[in-house]
Formats: C-alpha cells, structure tokens, sequence
C-alpha cells in the first residue's frame, strides 16, 4: 500500500544542496501500526513530510495505493493527500473559531462532500473518539486531550489510508497520553493504518514495530 524505493530528499541551503533522506526502503502493510523513532535532527518530519505527500522525493519512487506520487505536480499531490492521508500533530492544529464538529469536517468540505453528509460523518467520528457530548464546544472550551480526539475525528473522516501522526502525546501529560495511545490502538484494531513519530518509548510500545532513523537513513526495522 505505501511503498518508498530508493527515495532521498536534499534541501538547498545557500549554494549547497545537503542530504537529508538517503536511500530509503519503507513498506508500510495496511492494517500496520509503526513507531518512527530517532535522535532530533535524523530525518523524522521530512520522512513524515515525504510520507504524508506534503514535500516530494529529490530522487527515488513513493508508491501510494499503486499510484506513483513522485511523478504527480502540486496540485494533484494536493488531491492525493485529501483523500489519503489523515494527519495528527502535537499541538492539534484546530481552527480556534470552529467548534469541534466544524473542525472535523472541514476535510470533507475540501473533498467536496455536501452538509448533510459531513454533518453525520463528523458526528459519527466524534463517537468514536468518545467525544458525542461535546460535538458543540469550541477548542478553547477542550482539555488537552479532548483536543487530540477532535484532531483524530478530523483525521479519519475521510476514512484515509494511513493516519500519520507527529509527536501525538508531546503536549499532553502521561495519563492523557496515555488514553490517546489507547484510542489509537484501538483504531488500528478496527483496520486504521497509522504510523507515529515518538521521542517515547513508552509510546513506541503500543505499536507493533519500530522504524528507526538515524542521519537520514532507515537504521533497523523491528
Ligand atoms: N526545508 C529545509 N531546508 C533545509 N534543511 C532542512 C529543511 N527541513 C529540514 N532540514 C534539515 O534536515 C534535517 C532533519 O530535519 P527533520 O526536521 O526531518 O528532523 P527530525 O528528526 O524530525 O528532528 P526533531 O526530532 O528535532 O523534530 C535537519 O538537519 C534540518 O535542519
């Protein structure tokens, strides 16, 4: 399902263009739950930027659902992203403004999905989230970790095909982060696909295996 071959990225700074990624071979199976992990500055928000179609390979394949993302242009990685990929980031990333019912369809409304529809599927992934009573709360009115439910809600409406998510407890105490663990593992059980960027190994521990990275390359894979 998502597949890298030889994939390298390389940033210019000044005149010098500098490796960050080399020769990465990742398969990540359907149904997976990965730990991406490794010393900061090794290559983790870029893989995950290389990943999450947001920033293209320099050189190398990106296989996403058979389709091959290296050859697409902005607008078309734009489209692929919308429809396969769901993101979680450490400090949520909510529109203030919205209430939690609005920032969950807010992928849906750039997928061109009518209100109706939206409306139910946001209601049914707050469900999910345990989250039904507060459909109508603005992220102000949210703890910390109601606030990362509203973002996994956000990030499964469009039923993506991996859930990656960045440093998803950095912002949360060790109960929170916890709990958010948990509602990941059992998304994962239910056949989400999710792949998480941790500093915590205690984070890493809920997931079924390892991806280490370390001076842009793939390390060890357990
Ligand atoms: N746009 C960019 N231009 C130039 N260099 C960049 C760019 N983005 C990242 N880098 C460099 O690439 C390297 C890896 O950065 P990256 O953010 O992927 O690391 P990381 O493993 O996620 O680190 P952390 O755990 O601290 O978030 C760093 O040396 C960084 O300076």
């Amino acid at each position: 399902m998502i597949k890298l071959n030889n994939v390298t990225k390389s940033f210019m700074v000044g005149t010098e263009e500098t490796p960050v990624l080399m020769d990465i071979n990742l398969e990540i199976a359907e149904g997976s739950f990965s730990a991406i992990m490794g010393p900061s500055g090794s290559g983790k928000s870029t893989l995950m930027n290389v990943l999450g179609c947001l920033d293209q390979p320099s050189s190398g394949e990106y296989l996403l659902n058979g389709e091959n993302v290296t050859v697409l242009d902005d607008i078309q990685l734009a489209k692929l992203r919308n429809k396969y990929i769901g993101f979680i980031f450490q400090q949520f990333h909510l529109l203030p403004r919205l209430t939690a019912i609005k920032n969950v369809e807010l992928p849906m409304v750039y997928a061109g999905i009518g209100k109706k529809e939206r409306e139910e599927r946001a209601h049914y992934a707050l469900e999910r989230v345990g989250l039904a009573e507060r459909v109508n709360y603005l992220p102000n009115s949210l703890s910390g970790g109601q606030k990362q439910r509203v973002a996994i809600a956000r990030s499964l409406v469009n039923e993506p095909t991996i859930i990656l998510a960045d440093e998803p407890t950095g912002a949360l105490d060790t109960k929170t982060s916890a709990d958010i663990m948990e509602l990941l593992t059992g998304l994962n059980k239910e056949g989400t696909t999710i792949a998480i960027v941790t500093h915590e190994p205690e984070v890493a521990e809920y997931t079924e295996h390892t991806i280490f990275v370390r001076d842009g390359r793939l390390v060890e894979k357990l």
